[in-house]
């Protein structure tokens, strides 16, 4: 039996960092987590157990803690660039980066230096750059928590053998938000990019009148493109959140839409992506 070595990368996963910049009393608050993932020149320390064209991960953690010293940390895709070009540019063993940042929301809560760590979603990012010098950028958020409680329907669909569900033609749609979305370029103001599209998230989320979480989720990913140029492509997962009528009547009360039970689990789980026709290619950037 012959074997070869597969596609391999390594790194350090999830080196928590926190950062304070001092502004007189008033201070501000960056509160990340880092992930870096090298791949290169790496069949020695496969094959033979030679560490030499190793950049240790112990020493991506140090300089994930150096640069947000030395540079500090504004928008972490920005922080991530910094880190992967690093890492492929100072090693020629490396040729390739990637760098995940998750960030977490703390808001005052009065005074210079108190926080209440922020209850919403976690904004994201994945950086890659090579020594070709290619570089994608993704951002994105996780768990970004929407209802609506009426303007939603579902009816219309297959009916088999096994179908139970009613249709309806006024529901809660509730859901976690999962959206990432891809940079044409790497240059970008990431700041406001974010933002916006959060809020383009939110607006189509609210003023869709929806026929399913599908059509929810496709009105989402078009408000970014159609609002936001710097992005070529959006890709979401939308948990459907149940909210299924309690059913009074054993009380002698009736439930015009007003009780429901918030199921947990099973959930209907809805994925999909909304792109540019004419987006450049992806490479590497969802891997
Ligand atoms: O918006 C929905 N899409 C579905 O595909 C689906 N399936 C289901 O049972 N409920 C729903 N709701």
């Amino acid at each position: 039996m012959s074997v070869i070595l597969g596609p391999n990368r390594y790194g350090k996963a999830e080196t928590r960092l926190v950062r304070v910049v001092r502004d007189g009393g008033v201070h501000h608050l960056k509160d990340i987590n880092v992930s870096s993932s090298l791949s290169g020149e790496m069949a020695a320390v496969h094959l033979t157990g030679s560490n030499a064209a190793v950049l240790p991960t112990d020493t991506q953690k140090n300089t994930a803690y150096a640069f947000a010293r030395k540079h500090g940390v504004d928008q972490i895709e920005d922080f991530a660039l910094l880190l992967a070009r690093h890492f492929v540019r100072s090693q020629p063993t490396i040729h390739h980066a990637r760098v995940e940042i998750d960030e977490y929301g703390w808001e005052r809560i009065g005074g210079g230096h108190s926080f209440v760590r922020g209850g919403r979603e976690v904004r994201t990012c994945v950086v890659h750059h090579d020594r070709d010098g290619r570089t994608s950028v993704v951002s994105g958020l996780k768990d970004l928590v929407v209802l609506n409680s009426t303007d939603s329907e579902f009816h219309g669909y297959i009916v088999d053998e096994y179908t139970t569900l009613r249709p309806t033609t006024d529901r809660i749609l509730a859901t976690a938000v999962t959206a990432h979305w891809r940079h044409a370029s790497p240059e970008a103001d990431f700041g406001k990019s974010y933002a916006e599209v959060r809020q383009s998230l939110l607006d189509a989320f609210a003023g869709t009148y929806s026929l399913s979480l599908q059509q929810t989720l496709y009105a989402m990913g078009t408000r970014v493109l159609e609002s936001r140029p710097e992005v070529c492509e959006v890709r979401m997962r939308m948990p459907n959140k149940h909210h299924f009528l309690v059913d009074l009547e054993p009380f002698g009360l009736d439930n015009d839409n007003e009780v429901f039970y918030a199921a947990d689990r099973p959930y209907g789980l809805i994925e999909g992506s909304v792109l540019r026709e004419d987006a450049p290619d992806a490479a590497f950037a969802w891997e």
